[in-house]
């Protein structure tokens, strides 16, 4: 599957779910309970973690119709990091916007080899964010993930406001993660976002289907 986010032509903004959980059954069952409502299979940092670079393999294979997105998060040897997940099957994979340029890279050189592509997840940039997000954007990325991460989530007076102005004044292709729900996403999707992702707003719904189901209504 060829994979044009980013630098397509895209008009709609795509839906990703975060499968933010840690053991492969769970994620499994979450990828079939959404994957019609959804455009893209986020395997989270979490389950790559407790699981291995093998549940990328086996997301893929379950929903070979999907891009299959491996959050990684990966702070160095950018290479190799990136070349393990495309390997097992990703079609993306991140890199930190926080990572040494050469890490960013190497991310971006091992995407070329294998004919996928590279996201540089800004979570933790928070100073001159958008200056870094312009930076990244020249090192061969296809988008940036303007992040905001649970930790900061939980802090009181949380919005997504200042990430969807990042993302607005970036001027680059740009997806948005942190806490959408449905009653952001069209915020996002106006903001000129390429890809929303929702974690917490689909997998803690009673009814994880028609929380997609809702989200991709909502974004329409
Ligand atoms: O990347 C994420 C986070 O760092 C945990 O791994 C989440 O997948 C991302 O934030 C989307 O989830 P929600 O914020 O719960 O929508």
């Amino acid at each position: 599957m060829s994979v044009v986010i980013g630098r397509g032509e895209v008009c709609v903004v795509k839906l990703q779910v975060a499968l933010d959980v840690v053991d492969l059954p769970a994620a499994l069952r979450l990828a079939h309970q959404v994957a019609e409502h959804v455009d893209i299979l986020e395997l989270g940092t979490p389950l790559v973690k407790s699981v291995g670079i093998g549940a990328v393999s086996a997301i893929k294979a379950a929903h070979p119709d999907k891009l299959v997105f491996a959050d990684l998060k990966t702070a160095d040897a950018g290479e190799l990091e990136a070349a393990m997940a495309f390997e097992a099957g990703a079609d993306l994979v991140t890199v930190m916007g926080a990572a040494d340029d050469d890490t960013v890279r190497g991310a971006v050189a091992a995407g070329r080899k294998y004919g996928k592509e590279v996201v540089a997840d800004m979570i933790t940039v928070v100073e001159d964010r958008v200056a870094r997000i312009r930076e990244v954007a020249k090192l061969g990325v296809a988008f940036v993930e303007i992040h905001a991460g649970l930790d900061e989530q939980a802090r009181p007076g949380y919005t997504i406001d200042t990430l969807l102005e990042d993302g607005r004044q970036a001027g680059v292709p740009f997806s948005i993660a942190g806490g959408i729900k449905t009653d952001t996403i069209a915020a996002v999707r106006d903001a000129g976002a390429t890809v929303a992702v929702a974690g917490g707003a689909i997998y803690n719904a009673p009814n994880p289907t028609t929380a997609a189901q809702q989200l991709k209504k909502h974004a329409a």
